[in-house]
């Protein structure tokens, strides 16, 4: 079995002297070491993934193979050779590295040390005092930020200041796929802006690092309410830094606690704990979160806060061990619950968090993750500690938490912001008994305020500032033609399409790809890796501008994917929350972008109501003014007809073809799976004899299936020539009322061709669409 370990300077420091002294008397002694300890083995490190789809938890990992572990009675572990191995493969080679590497640190170094590391352990830190603690913070910020103003003022001799082990050791030890950038310094920018946060000299670096000249407003809001030690609920547009406006709180905790995590360093690590939980409803938000926050850590000099993902698909072993060092867990709360729930000490451990943070608030309180959210918070509580057999009823008798509690989403049902906001009473008597309500959860989530602060930066619109919404109605059956044309109008635009099923997601992305389009598909029943794949082909700076991803809900919330330029909702979406968070992957920090609704007339009444509701404001506004009107306030957008009759050949071929690709294999699957049980049953299969007794193309659904068989029937070469015809029409530009052979009829701007200009689909003049 391959081991891994976490890769500690600081523990690696501690342990010098014995460490050294085991290689020593290893090296000397015969084959027969007895057991090992952990640094008497010759670590390996992990190589760092080359792409972002093999990102596993932390990076700067150290293996080693060919180990058997030992247990000990005290709890503890050692380590030897599996059997056949010889013990000296598997033990640090003496090396005059190691001599030179810790001739620095001597015994008196560490017995210096030692009456620190006894110390009051971090977890007692939080009941300090808040006012003295920020006073003395205060202070020392100061004395940090004048350090810090000599130093930019010398920005040319500060530069060697963070040396490349150390930058190289908190990309490691963060998780950040910016570490895999360019990891060049940069000047940054100027972030005086933060002023007045009360922020560290580090989160000043990073900032200025990652260029974030100003807080947003929520980050504004948030971040000082959040040190003061508040609960707070933050409300915000999709895209306006809600991930750093509780992201910066955490780091800076951990930065006033790093003196006393130092000081444990030589401690096991299982007396190590995390600092905050955050819980996302989906694997790819969660990913990205643990993502954002890493690069906050990893441009924050010499931070090394260890942040943990713990989402499904990947290795639960792995992420045990992950969480077991981790100072920062990141997950979605299914596998959260699944690795806390198996008795392995994490829960204990958990509990100590100081922040539980509930992204995407309205959505994990509700359906989907109900039970395992319940299940989180009661362990966190200790609710239900006689079913853990992680708890003993000694833990069971500790002080309650101090943990802070943080809910973040743009959009909060109603009725749940109106109970967070404190504008409405819980209800209570019956509440603990009503356990499948809402309010049941909010109230396990256990504030340690009465009320927490509210934060609304945005109650009058939902929507990003610099989003444009409109609307495409179309005929029902012609969805697939509008969507084909408003894609060749925004030719360079990264464009997100929304579907409301898997099966709609397959059949759009097949249909664009024999359009030739540079589509991808995300949808919950893709294998994890396929769904990071098509986010990062679709997102990658280098990927193709004008790429297209189709999509579930799945990507409705929270994905951050930078330079999307325009949202298409091919089908209606359910709810007004979930249109507010699709079209908000566009238009993010500041950013302009599109939403646009493709429409079929029996979707006009729900679209109406859809709209109203998110713009209840701005359609009042309207009404006051025109008198009763029923206007959707989405700006209508008008596709030249004529541009839609050329694109239809196009598309009837692409549909064939596509429809007969879904029918073959639908057929195949249906085929194999009859002939599977025809095989159990011990009959001979016959699948043209059971199309007569299933009597398919008679009765109600024949028509289809008779459809789908015909497709599915389409031989080799038909659908060779249907590809080839496919292939020679899109070859050619779309001609919008001009003829190849009268370029000089005045209809072509020549000028503007030849500069590379105009959409290149199209020849002849094409009105751009006023949106
Ligand atoms: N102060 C800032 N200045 C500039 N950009 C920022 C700032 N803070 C965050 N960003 C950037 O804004 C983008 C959106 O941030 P984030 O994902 O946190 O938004 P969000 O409010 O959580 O959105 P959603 O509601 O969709 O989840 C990110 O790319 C982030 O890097």
């Amino acid at each position: 079995m391959g081991q891994k370990r976490a890769r500690d300077p600081k523990a690696q420091v501690a342990e010098a002297n014995k460490r050294k002294k085991a290689v020593k008397s290893d090296a000397a002694s015969s084959d027969d070491y007895g057991s090992l300890g952990v640094d008497d083995l010759n670590w390996k490190e992990v190589a760092m993934p080359d792409r972002m789809d093999d990102a596993e938890g932390f990076f700067g990992l150290e293996e080693i193979e060919g180990v058997d572990i030992i247990k000990q009675s005290d709890g503890g572990v050692q380590f030897k050779a599996k059997a056949g191995k010889p013990t000296k493969s598997i033990v640090k080679p003496p090396s005059e590295d190691d001599g030179d590497e810790w001739a620095g640190f001597s015994d008196e170094d560490s017995a210096k040390k030692s009456p620190a590391t006894e110390k009051t352990p971090a977890a007692t830190e939080v009941k300090e005092d808040k006012k003295s603690k920020k006073d003395k913070k205060k202070e020392q910020n100061k004395a940090k930020k004048e350090e810090q103003k000599t130093k930019e003022q010398k920005p040319k001799e500060q530069k060697p200041k963070e040396s490349k082990a150390a930058q190289s050791q908190s990309i490691k030890a963060a998780l950040s796929f910016a570490a895999l950038d360019d990891v060049e310094e940069d000047d940054g920018v100027d972030v005086s802006a933060w002023d007045g946060l009360n922020l560290s000299p580090e989160t000043f670096t990073a900032l200025s690092k990652m260029k974030f000249s100003s807080p947003s407003a929520i980050q504004k809001a948030s971040i000082p309410a959040i040190l003061d030690g508040h609960d707070v609920v933050g409300k915000a547009s999709t895209g306006s830094g809600k991930t750093l406006a509780f992201g910066i709180p955490i780091i800076e905790h951990y930065l006033d606690q790093r003196g006393k995590q130092e000081e444990q360093s030589d401690k096991p690590e299982k007396n190590k704990y995390p600092i905050a939980l955050i819980l996302s409803p989906t694997r790819e938000l969660a990913h990205q979160l643990g993502k954002h926050i890493g690069e906050l850590i990893a441009n924050s000099p010499d931070t090394n806060a260890r942040v943990a993902l713990i989402t499904g698909g990947m290795s639960i072993q792995k992420q045990q061990r992950q969480l077991a060092t981790a100072d920062i867990v990141v997950g979605t709360p299914g596998r959260v619950w699944e690795i806390l729930s198996t008795g392995t000490g994490l829960i204990r451990k958990m509990q100590k968090i100081q922040f539980l943070v509930v992204d995407e608030a309205d959505r994990l309180l509700s359906e989907g993750h109900f039970k395992e959210m319940e299940h989180i918070l009661n362990a966190l509580d200790k609710h239900q500690a006689g079913d853990i057999a992680d708890m003993d009823q000694e833990e069971e008798e500790e002080e309650p938490s101090n943990r802070q509690t943080l809910v973040f989403s743009a959009t909060f049902h109603k009725d749940l912001q109106q109970k967070l906001a404190g504008k409405s009473r819980w209800t209570s008597g019956d509440m603990l008994d009503n356990k499948e309500s809402m309010e049941y959860l909010l109230k396990k989530l256990n504030f340690r305020e009465e009320k927490p602060k509210f934060i609304d930066v945005n109650p009058e619109s939902q929507m990003a500032v610099g989003l444009k919404e409109g609307i495409v109605e179309c005929p029902a059956m012609e969805k697939d033609l509008y969507l084909y044309s408003v894609l060749l109008y925004y030719p360079k635009h990264r464009t997100l399409i929304f579907t409301n099923s898997i099966s709609a997601v397959r059949r759009i992305t097949q249909l664009l790809q024999a359009l030739q389009l540079p589509v991808f598909a995300l949808h919950s029943n893709m294998a994890q890796k396929a769904r990071l794949r098509s986010i990062e082909r679709f997102s990658s700076p280098t990927a193709n501008p004008s790429s297209i991803l189709v999509a579930t809900d799945v990507a409705a919330r929270g994905l951050d994917i930078k330079g999307v330029n325009c949202i298409i909702h091919y089908h209606v979406p359910r709810t007004a929350d979930a249109y507010v968070h699709r079209s908000g992957r566009t238009a993010r920090a500041g950013e302009s972008g599109k939403s646009i609704l493709i429409c079929a007339p029996d979707e006009v009444v729900g679209v109406a109501r859809l709209a109203g509701k998110i713009h209840s404001k701005k359609a009042k506004k309207a009404d006051d003014s025109n008198g009763p009107s029923k206007k959707i306030p989405l700006e209508s957008l008008d596709i030249d007809r004529r541009v839609v009759a050329r694109l239809r050949p196009r598309m009837s071929l692409a549909k064939r073809i596509t429809d007969s690709t879904i029918a073959k294999e639908k057929v195949n699957t249906e085929d194999n799976w009859l002939r599977a049980a025809a095989d159990d049953l011990g009959v001979e299969y016959d699948s043209d004899e059971f199309d007569q007794s299933k009597g398919r193309g008679r009765g109600r659904g024949g028509g289809r299936e008779r459809r789908e068989k015909e497709a599915s029937e389409l031989s080799k070469s038909e659908m060779a020539g249907l590809r080839a015809e496919l292939k020679q029409l899109l070859s050619q530009r779309v001609n919008i009322g001009v003829s190849e052979k009268y370029l000089t009829a005045g209809r072509i701007d020549i000028d503007a061709l030849l500069r590379g200009e105009g959409n290149d689909a199209f020849l002849g003049h094409l009105d751009p669409l006023t949106f």
